[in-house]
C-alpha cells in the first residue's frame, strides 16, 4: 500500500528553453508559455485531487516562479518552501548560452546526445573568469567556492542532489507530509534515477517534460510503488519527444 506521496514538477518553459539554449545555472525567467504551463500544472493537481504540505525548489527563478504559480493555483500559498542550490539544474559548463541545434550542427548530434544524456561524461568546463561563473552571484556567496561547478555530468548532479534528498526531503516524507518538488530537467532526472534504481544506460533515454506533474507513490521504505504523469500517455510521449529532439541539428 502507498504510504508517502511525492510530486515532481519540472518548471514551465523558460525563455532559454524557448530559444533552445543550454541553460544550466543561468537564471533564465519563465516564458509566457511557461507561465501558462505552470498554471496548467496547478489546474491538473487541483482537478485530480492532489495537494502538498511542504515544497522544495532550487534557487533559480524559473523553478521558484513555477512553484509559486502552482501554490497560487492550488491556494496553497501558506505551504512552507525550502529552496536549495542542490536542486539547481545540472551545470552545463561551457555549453551554457549555446543553441542546442547549432551545437549539434557544429559538433554532431551524437556528441550533443553524449553531452546531454550520458551519465558520466561532463560537458566542456567553463574557462576561469567566464561570465557564466556563478561564484560572484549573491545566491551563492555563502557556499564554499569549491562546490560551485565549472560543469557537471549527471553523475555529479546525483552526488549533490542525494544528500539534500536524504537530509531535507526524506525527513518531511517520514513525518507523513506530502511533498512537491519544483525543479529542473536534470536535477529531477538525478532523483528519478535514484528512486527508480535506473542503470546508467537506462537514464540516457529519460526526458522530463516541462510543467507536467509526475506523481510518485512510495512505500514505507520510500521505494516507488508506482509513478505516473498527470496527463495522457500521448501528451507525455509527445512532450518527451520534443525534449529529446532539442538536440537535433536543423
Ligand atoms: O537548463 C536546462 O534545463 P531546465 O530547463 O530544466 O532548467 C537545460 O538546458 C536542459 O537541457 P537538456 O534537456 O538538454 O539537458
Amino acid at each position: 500500500m502507498s504510504k508517502y506521496t511525492l510530486i515532481l514538477v519540472r518548471h514551465g518553459e523558460s525563455e532559454w528553453n524557448q530559444k533552445n539554449f543550454f541553460c544550466g545555472w543561468y537564471d533564465a525567467d519563465l516564458s509566457e508559455t511557461g507561465v501558462g504551463e505552470a498554471k496548467y500544472a496547478a489546474e491538473l493537481l487541483k482537478k485530480k485531487g492532489f495537494s502538498f504540505d511542504v515544497a522544495f525548489t532550487s534557487v533559480l527563478k524559473r523553478a521558484i516562479k513555477t512553484l509559486y504559480i502552482i501554490q497560487e493555483g492550488t491556494d496553497l500559498h501558506w505551504v512552507p518552501v525550502i529552496r536549495s542550490w542542490r536542486m539547481n539544474e545540472r551545470h552545463y559548463g561551457g555549453l551554457q548560452g549555446l543553441n542546442k541545434a547549432d551545437t549539434a550542427a557544429k559538433h554532431g548530434e551524437e556528441q550533443v546526445k553524449i553531452w546531454r544524456r550520458s551519465y558520466d561524461v561532463p560537458p566542456p568546463a567553463l574557462s576561469p573568469g567566464d561570465k557564466m561563473w556563478s561564484g560572484n552571484d549573491p545566491k551563492y556567496v555563502n557556499l564554499d567556492p569549491k562546490v560551485i561547478p565549472a560543469c557537471e555530468c549527471l553523475k555529479d548532479t546525483v552526488a549533490r542532489v542525494l544528500p539534500f534528498w536524504s537530509d531535507a526531503i526524506v525527513p518531511q516524507l517520514r513525518e507523513g507530509k506530502k511533498v512537491l518538488i519544483a525543479a529542473h530537467g536534470n536535477s529531477l532526472r538525478a532523483l528519478v534515477k535514484y528512486l527508480d534504481d535506473m542503470s546508467d544506460d537506462a537514464i540516457m533515454g529519460l526526458n522530463i517534460p516541462t510543467g507536467i506533474p509526475l506523481v510518485y507513490e512510495l512505500d514505507t521504505n520510500l521505494k516507488p510503488i508506482k509513478h505516473y504523469y498527470l496527463a495522457t500517455e500521448e501528451e507525455v510521449k509527445a512532450a518527451e519527444a520534443r525534449v529529446a529532439n532539442q538536440g537535433k541539428a536543423k
